[in-house]
């Protein structure tokens, strides 16, 4: 059986802080399939262009300076209502005001540095898990 999909990105400061396995293992527990993923680094027009819908944010410039300055880990998910469960799983932007147990109280240190994305749409998730996977990366 075929869920609905989701993008996530493990970011640069999760990364960095040793956290790549505890939060997929976080991802899988709760019940979602790993449809592709890659270790890789965007590049400063990656950044910009994965996230020109923020380009007039005043938080625009650190925010491609962070997620340009080492490697992610991008991957697609599939579970029933992927979209909604896993902005539940992660918790709120501002890991300050995330519920206790989400990912982003567990891992993430400021708004900024927040640990991972995850789409806020299916629409959203489609376009964002293509910019990131050829067909041929997706299982
Ligand atoms: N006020 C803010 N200051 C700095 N970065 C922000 C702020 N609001 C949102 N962001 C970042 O912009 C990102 C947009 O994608 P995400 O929702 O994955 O995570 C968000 C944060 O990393």
């Amino acid at each position: 059986m075929t869920g609905n999909r989701t993008f996530t990105m493990i970011k640069p400061d999760a990364v960095e802080n040793g956290h790549i396995g505890a939060i997929l293992e976080k991802i899988t527990a709760a019940g979602f399939r790993i449809v592709a993923m890659k270790y890789t680094q965007l590049s400063k027009r990656d950044a910009e262009e994965f996230y020109a819908i923020h380009k007039e944010r005043p938080f625009f410039g650190e925010l491609v300076e962070f997620m340009t300055r080492g490697p992610i880990v991008p991957a697609i998910l599939e579970k029933d209502n992927a979209v909604d469960d896993f902005r539940a799983l992660i918790g709120a932007t501002n890991p300050a005001e995330a519920a206790e147990g989400t990912i982003r109280k567990l891992f993430a240190t400021s708004i900024g540095e927040n640990a991972v994305h995850g789409s806020d749409s299916d629409e959203n998730a489609a376009i964002e898990g293509a910019f990131h996977f050829s067909g041929r990366e997706v299982f």
